[in-house]
């Protein structure tokens, strides 16, 4: 997918070092069983040498009888003089029997060892690498999550750190067993035929070279097939979703086709790789038959002219029983240099996030009050989001602890924009932003935002039961909640009756267990407005902000909340956006903003007496409302 990574190919900026070496770090705690599971794995890889040996053994100095002693002997596994009469050879088979028993009891005693110490390894680096993944994105700050997407912070927590855990799960074991396997055969292949041998290891290297030039070729053509399966999921997705548009324009054919098209795609991008793959598998087959006929002909006839060095039977089956093993890993070395290219990019990006420092944080000597009034400044404020025109110009606004500001103004105006200072969402470019006239950048970050609560248009509930949603809002609370401790409960129920929840909360199945659903699905968007508030509440902050927070509830829902509110709001600074005019008209003071700017202040009854923008809209605002009244 084009931009399943979107955002993060700056990453290098932030990359300290080489990403592999970084994920090295990762794996220094666990060096121990790193270490033993590398000595299984080497031990699993030599033992499944063994068989081939004791076959070739049992050939020559067992059925054959007196022969070459083979490489057993020369290693002092058997004796070297030749094996003669029946006795011996019982004997010696016997103890080709039992070292044969010993190689599989290795080998599979080794092979559990190895998988589960490199895997388990791999699991831990993978759990540790996603924990301290996320606990760093959730710590940057709200900047960063505006320019990247998140689909793709999801995919570096999931796909990448799953790919380094494949990586170093199943690649390090390939190198092991190239190693290991064609290092061993190499050696037991010299031993009987020098010459052989190099006719035999002649392909290794091609074979190697030859599997990282198909990458090279066929790796465009697999980025085709997931660009074109994207492609494809996109739009079936999307038709899904779309069902009921679908429907009701009758897009039945046209949709079809669509899909079809996107469907054949697919299929070409698939058909024109299966293609080169199997060309290219067909051709290293045809390379070890040449290998196969060149070592029976040249060993072969090497035996009928009794030449010096020539291959007894048994070593000339051991041939043929290794050529295969030889070649197989070689086959896959192509692919691990490829899944390592893959896992380094997956590993800049994993450190690349890793070493990306928040732009919003505490400062060194932070300013913890023990109590916050709510006294509000924005003192000639201007700010603009990245490089981008100021969407805030020059705004200043004194709000006294306990005050009510409304916020109006039309869409795109900077209503929120504005809130989003205070929990310092973001920094201003130029002048400041204070609260208790200590501006928002000396304080304590955390001490700061739990002074200020936001309720948003379109609030974000957790799945989970209702309590534990309104519970979220305070520390305490939440984890009482989640230790189900009743005491905690009578502060949710509280919080839950001011923002007018408790009723309808009560009339759900299971109350305040309720479960609300991935992101609240299963209630309506009023009530998910109203546990916002509820969530809001619970946590007793100075300074509230209401972001559209009652645009989904019924008018009456609105009065009743807007009643309760009162009282809530009574001993705290709330700011409360509203395009619904009536919402504000209490407050305080309403301020409407046009583009950035502040264009008009004051009371409802002023702002009315001015005749201005606020005037009108309220005088369309209720036409529309009792339209009888004309
Ligand atoms: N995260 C963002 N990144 C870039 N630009 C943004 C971002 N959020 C808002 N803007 C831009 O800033 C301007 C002000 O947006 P803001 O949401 O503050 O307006 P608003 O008055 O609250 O509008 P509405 O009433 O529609 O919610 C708009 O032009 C908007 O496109």
């Amino acid at each position: 997918m084009a931009d399943e990574h979107g955002g993060f190919e700056d990453v290098s900026e932030t990359l300290d070092g080489h990403p592999m070496v970084s994920l090295l770090a990762y794996a220094r705690p666990y060096w121990p069983r790193l270490t033993l599971g590398v000595l299984a794995s080497f031990c699993t890889r030599f033992a499944r040498l063994v068989p081939p040996i004791l076959v070739a053994t049992a050939i020559d100095r067992v059925i054959n009888g007196p022969a070459d002693p083979g490489l057993l002997a020369s290693v002092g596994l058997l004796p070297a003089e030749p094996i003669v009469g029946r006795a011996a050879r019982v004997a010696l088979l016997e103890r080709l029997v039992l070292i044969a028993a010993l190689a599989y009891l290795v080998r599979s005693g080794t092979r559990f060892a190895s998988r589960y110490l490199l895997q388990s390894s791999a699991q831990k680096i993978q759990r540790d690498l996603r924990n301290d993944t996320y606990d760093h994105l959730q710590r940057l700050s709200m900047d960063f999550f505006v320019d990247h997407q998140t689909g793709a912070m999801m995919s570096v927590l999931n796909s990448d750190v799953n790919r380094l855990e494949k990586f170093l799960n199943t690649e390090f074991r390939q190198v092991i067993r190239v190693v290991a396997t064609v290092g061993g055969i190499a050696v037991v292949l010299w031993h009987y035929s020098p010459k052989l041998a190099a006719i035999a290891l002649a392909p290794v290297p091609v074979i190697g070279l030859a599997s990282g030039r198909f990458l090279t070729w066929i790796e465009p053509r697999y980025k085709s097939i997931r660009e074109s399966v994207a492609r494809l999921n996109t739009r079936l997705e999307n038709n899904l979703g779309g069902a009921a548009v679908i429907k009701t324009f009758n897009r039945y054919g046209f949709e079809r086709d669509r899909v079809a098209e996107r469907s054949q795609d697919y299929h070409d991008e698939k058909i024109g790789a299966l293609r080169i793959r199997r060309a290219f598998f067909a051709g290293l087959r045809l390379l070890t038959g040449v290998v196969f006929v060149l070592v029976l002909y040249v060993g072969g006839l090497d035996n009928i002219n009794g030449a010096e060095g020539a291959l007894t039977a048994g070593s000339f089956a051991l041939f043929f029983l290794y050529l295969r093993r030889l070649y197989s890993p070689m086959r896959r070395v192509g692919k691990s240099a490829n899944k390592y290219q893959l896992a380094k990019s997956s590993a800049e990006r994993v450190f690349g996030l890793l070493g990306r420092e928040p732009t919003v944080t505490s400062p060194p000597d932070p300013y913890r009050p023990d109590d916050v009034d709510g006294d509000v400044t924005f003192d000639d404020v201007t700010f603009g989001y990245g490089d981008r025109e100021p969407v805030l110009r020059n705004v200043s606004l004194d709000v006294p602890a306990g005050a009510t500001v409304g916020l109006a103004g039309t869409t795109g105006a900077g209503k929120s924009t504005l809130v989003k200072l205070l929990p310092r969402f973001h920094d201003v470019d130029a002048g400041a932003v204070r609260v208790d006239s200590v501006d928002v950048r000396e304080y304590d970050l955390d001490a700061l935002r739990e002074e200020i609560a936001v309720v948003e248009q379109n609030p974000y509930l957790f799945s989970g039961t209702v309590a534990e949603n309104i519970a979220y809002g305070d520390q305490t609370a939440l984890a009482a909640e989640r230790d189900a401790d009743d005491a905690a409960r009578s502060r949710v129920i509280e919080a839950a009756k001011a923002a007018e929840a408790h009723d309808f909360v009560s009339d759900l199945p299971n109350g305040y267990d309720t479960l609300v659903g991935e992101r609240g699905i299963k209630l309506s968007g009023g009530q998910r407005q109203r546990l916002a508030i509820a969530r809001a509440l619970v946590n007793d902050p100075a300074i509230i902000v209401f972001d559209e927070a009652t645009s989904d509830v019924d008018t009456e829902t609105e009065e009743r909340i807007q009643e309760s509110l009162d009282r809530l709001v009574e001993d705290r600074t709330a700011f409360v956006i509203a395009h619904r005019l009536s919402t504000i008209s209490d407050a305080d003071r309403i301020v409407v903003l046009e583009d950035g700017e502040i264009v008009e202040s004051g009371t409802h009854a002023n702002l009315l007496a001015d005749e201005g923008d606020y005037a009108a809209l309220w005088h369309a605002q209720s036409e529309s409302r009792t339209p009888a009244d004309d």
